[in-house]
Order: structure tokens, then sequence, then C-alpha cells
């Protein structure tokens, strides 16, 4: 580990571990240059084991999504023993724990977040993924109380797109669609919207829709589809909830009719804005790209994103100027010219 926190080091302060889950623990840090603040994700190659396929789907996943509402993706740095990836910086925790902390959400509140997810998943379809383990751990809260989605570990990305059949049963129990569990040929974005309902759900009642300490109790439970409704819920919670769980995926609502249906619609007016606010240039173009008067990068027209230091020095100034905060490098330069 330490010739990567070797490498790490030269770009990033370290501070302490702020969480560890399965196979990787999750570290505070700074870019040095930037000042911007980030979290490093440390994962040991011997203890990843045959989960280290997955982690190269999701920093393959993670590089080619680029939106408001996905965790971004910095730098990644691979040594013979570790991988490091750094990520964009999350104080809020996991959603999960912020629906634990307030026992349930109000149907406006649970509005807000709702529209940032499906945001989030309308944009992660239109770039041909299904993320396939929604769930309310894998939805962080940033400084500013948005949301951002993570673990891309399980998605997928059909060849021939996303109207292709999956086969993989895979992502949480409680969250899974029916004809996921049940191992027919299912649609990812369809799946998907399933664990939307029973996110929704998790959301305003505090507790999931189907659940069983016994896993096939539980499987029966959702293959069933029945579950009930608790009185705080409006009619048009109610309705809506029963749109999107329902058991034939071809009775149940898209992603697309989600982002204007009238309970999404509420109190806004306005459909949810799911195209992505971060511009990528995959192939920069010729020309000198300005950030700020004080820096110049030169960029040849095949550069690609290399994930290192310069990609995550430009996208964290990107990120900084888009806050409103001034772009400086540090050291102070001497002199802009
Ligand atoms: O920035 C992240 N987390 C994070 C940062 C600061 C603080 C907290 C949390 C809450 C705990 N109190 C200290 C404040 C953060 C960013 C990205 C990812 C990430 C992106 N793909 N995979 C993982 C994970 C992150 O964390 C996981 C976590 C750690 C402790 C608890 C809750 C959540």
């Amino acid at each position: 580990e330490q010739r990567g926190v070797d490498e790490l080091r030269k770009y990033y302060e370290v501070y302490e571990t702020i969480g560890s889950g399965g196979f990787a623990k999750v570290k505070l840090g700074r870019h040095i240059l930037t000042g911007e603040k980030v979290a490093i994700k440390i994962m040991n190659k011997k203890d990843l084991g045959e989960d280290l396929p997955r982690v190269k789907v999701e920093i393959e996943a993670m590089k080619n999504l680029s939106h408001q509402h996905v965790c971004r993706l910095y730098q990644v740095i691979e040594t013979s023993t570790h991988i490091f990836m750094v990520l964009e910086y999350c104080p809020g925790g996991e959603l999960f724990d912020y629906i634990v902390a307030k026992d349930r959400l109000s149907e406006e509140e649970t509005r807000v977040f709702f529209r940032q997810i499906a945001s989030a998943m309308a944009y992660v379809h239109s770039q041909g993924y299904a993320h396939r383990d929604l769930k309310p751990e894998n939805l962080l809260i940033d400084e500013n109380r948005n949301l951002k989605l993570i673990d891309f570990g399980l998605c997928a990305k059909p060849k021939g797109g996303l109207s292709y059949e999956l086969m993989t049963c895979c992502g949480s129990p409680a969250y899974a669609a029916p004809e996921l569990i049940q191992g027919k040929a299912y649609i990812g974005s369809e799946a998907d919207v399933w664990s939307m309902g029973v996110l929704l759900f998790a959301l305003l009642c505090g507790y999931l829709p189907f659940d069983d300490e016994n896993c096939m109790a539980l499987y029966r439970k959702i293959a069933r589809g029945r579950y009930d409704n608790p009185r705080w819920l409006s009619p048009g919670s109610v309705l809506l909830l029963n749109q999107m769980l329902q058991v034939d995926p071809k009775r149940r609502l898209s992603v697309r009719q989600l982002l204007d249906h009238p309970w999404v619609m509420k109190d806004y007016n306005s459909p949810v804005e799911w195209y992505s606010r971060q511009p990528v240039y995959t192939h920069i173009q010729k020309p000198k790209y300005v950030i700020d008067e004080c820096l110049n990068i030169e960029t040849e027209l095949t550069l690609t994103w290399r994930y290192d230091q310069t990609t995550a020095t430009y996208l964290l100034l990107l990120s900084k100027k888009q806050k409103g905060k001034p772009v400086r490098l540090r050291p102070e330069p001497a002199v802009c010219e």
C-alpha cells in the first residue's frame, strides 16, 4: 500500500478513514493544487479476490459518466497490490442514514430527492447503462444536500443497447425486481424503475414494502408484488408507487414517463431536467483551454482522459469554477501573464 500512498501523497493530503465497507475503505483527502476536498476509496486487490472485475467495471463506467447527480471520479491510481479511486466529496453521507435519522421523509422532501434520483437514472440510462443496485446506501449527499449516485460495480452496458435483455441476477434482494429474482431475462432499465419504486416507498414510509428475514419468503412477496400503503401516504403517492411497483415490467412506468409524472411535477410545474450540466469533452478541441485568466491548459487534439493527476486537476478546477469559488492554483502563481 505504501507505494500507492506515496504516489497519492504527491497530489493529496490524506486524512482519517471515514468509512470501511466490504472490500474498501474510504479516507478523506484534499487535492493540494486546488485545495478541494475529496474522498479516497482504497481497495486491496488480494482482499477483492473475484470482486476485482467488479471494480474495473465500476471504474470504466464512472469514467464515462459525468452528471450533477452521479458521484464524480477524478483520478485512479493502481499499484501491483492496491487500487485508489479519488472521488467527489459527499460529507452528507448515505441517504440510508439520513432516512433512518429522520424515521421517514415528508412528501415534499421526498420529491426533492426523488427528482434528483430520476435525473441521475435518466442520464445513466441515456448513456446505455443500467445501474442494477439502486438503494439508499448507494446515494450520497454532498455539501449542498444534493444526491450523488455511487456503486456502478453491478451496472450493465448491454452491447446492443439497453433494450437488450440481461440475465445476471444481482443487486440487493429487497430492491430487486420480480423478473430479476425469478431468473427471467429482463431489461435493465425496467428493473431499475422497480428499484426506484422500492426506494420511493422507503423514503416516504421509512421501511421496505417487501421484507422478510427468510430469503425465500421475501422472494415470494416480491414476485406477488402485494404491499400495504400506510395511512399517511397521499393518494398521489399511492398511485405513483402502484405504477412503479408493477410486477409485469411492461405495465411499469418508464423513467421517461417519470420525468413529467404529475406527482413528480407537483409544486415544480416543470419536468425533471436530466441532461448533464457537466459537459464532458472526450476529445478536447485544439485551441487553448482557458479555465481561468491565470491558467491555460494546452491540450492536444488526441488528449484522452487518463484519470491521472491532469484529469483530477482539470475536473477539480472546473468544479470549483462551477461552485463560483475563485479558481487559483496553490502556491499562488507569482504573476498572471
Ligand atoms: O465523501 C464521502 N464520504 C463522506 C465524507 C465526509 C463525511 C462523511 C462521508 C460522513 C461521515 N462524517 C464525516 C463527513 C464519500 C464519497 C464518495 C464515496 C464513494 C463513491 N463511490 N464509492 C464510494 C464514498 C464516500 O463516503 C462513504 C461513507 C463514509 C462514511 C459514512 C458514510 C459514507
